[in-house]
């Protein structure tokens, strides 16, 4: 079975993307430093417990088990704490980013997958985003992971082919429960409506609810983790057949409210959400819709678990699980 190197496998979306790869005959071997990632969650392949900022690491990992690709899902990936520590950001991000390319392609690697992020286009409401929106990030999250797709565009010519997914909002778990999501702290929307249900943590403050939208709080397109990360296998197949370069924006063009995830929640779990309202947070967006079907027509994708009722469903199943 082809090896492919998985950064950040041992996080939340690259633990699910190493089990879609396991599913799909290749071994997922999981490098990752476990700063926000869990030993526990390495189920479906090696690990190799490394930094990126250390490319001789990355070297080693690489002469080992020689991959056919990278996945590279490893990142600093929090809005605020970018916004209060730049440098780190700037530094981490796009330092390991580099020196993982700079190592595939000294060991002869030619297919890379990346992991943006729809952060990248900035605050621009009311525009419907797609693959061809101008980018304008607000924060040095969305600055830095531009910059690695600027790097990638860079580094084509050298003979580095990659395939960009710039996700939306990601929920959900794997609905056999094996990996979920276990972040500390949790800033994501469904996992802190679910322990607010559970008890496990104080009621879900919505943040801000006079927004110009119909009932006055965020939206966003949220996508299913277990349908992101078949993207992601389509995607190593794509260059697998020798096709070009590509950006793909992977969400469903369906837009939900906080409030309506919080309904939709109650109605889940068979419980009241308890929840208070609270001013807007900085840095938010109004509505980010992802308006593009070409992950869908061009990888021949379908996110059909990516209700909201299922995300859920699949989420409070994995939260009421044991965990890592
Ligand atoms: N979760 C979302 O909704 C979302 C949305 C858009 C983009 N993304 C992107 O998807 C990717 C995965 O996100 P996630 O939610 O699974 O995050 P996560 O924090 O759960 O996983 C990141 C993993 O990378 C590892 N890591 C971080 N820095 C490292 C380094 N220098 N060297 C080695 N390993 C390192 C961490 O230990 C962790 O296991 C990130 O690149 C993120 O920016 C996530
Ligand atoms: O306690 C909370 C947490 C979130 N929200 C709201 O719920 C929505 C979703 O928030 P998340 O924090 O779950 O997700 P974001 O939309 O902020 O973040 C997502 O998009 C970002 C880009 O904007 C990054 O890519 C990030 O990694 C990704 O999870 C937002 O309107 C947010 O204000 C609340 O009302 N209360």
């Amino acid at each position: 079975m082809a090896n492919v190197l998985v950064t950040g496998g041992a996080g939340y979306i690259g633990a699910h993307a190493c089990k879609a790869l396991a599913q799909a005959g290749y071994t997922p071997v999981v490098f990752d430093n476990l700063s926000t990632g869990h030993r526990a969650a390495v189920k479906f392949g090696p690990l190799v417990v490394g930094d990126l900022m250390e490319r001789a690491a990355i070297d080693a990992a690489l002469a080992e088990y020689q991959p056919i690709a990278v996945m590279h899902f490893a990142a600093l990936s929090q809005v605020g704490e970018s916004m209060q520590d730049p440098a780190r950001y700037w530094r981490e991000n796009v330092m390991g980013a580099l020196n993982l390319i700079e190592a595939a392609l000294a060991a002869g690697i030619d297919k890379f997958i990346f992991s943006s992020t729809c952060a990248t286009y900035g605050d621009q409401d009311g525009v419907v985003l797609d693959e061809t929106t101008e980018q304008r990030p607000i924060n040095a999250y969305g600055g830095s992971k531009l910059a690695i797709e600027q790097m990638l565009r860079d580094f084509a010519p050298k003979g580095l082919n990659h395939v960009i997914f710039r996700y939306f909002n990601v929920a959900g778990a794997d609905p056999e429960a094996e990996v979920g999501e276990a972040h500390d702290p949790e800033t994501h929307l469904v996992p802190l409506i679910l322990q607010a249900v559970a008890g496990t943590r104080g009621a879900l403050t919505i943040f801000g609810t006079d927004y110009d939208t119909p009932d006055g709080t965020c939206i966003r397109d949220y996508v299913h983790v277990s349908d992101l990360v078949e993207a992601h296998v389509a995607g190593l197949e794509w260059l697998i057949a020798g096709k070009s370069s590509e950006v793909f924006c992977p969400g469903t063009g369906a837009g939900f409210s906080v409030r309506e995830v919080v309904a939709a929640a109650a109605s889940v779990t068979n419980g009241p959400v308890p929840m208070q309202e609270g001013p807007r947070r900085a840095g938010d967006a109004v509505r980010l819709v992802c308006g593009s079907d070409k992950a869908r027509t061009r990888l021949g994708w379908t996110p059909d678990r990516s209700t909201m009722p299922q995300m859920l469903r699949d989420a409070h199943r994995w939260h009421g699980s044991d965990g890592f």
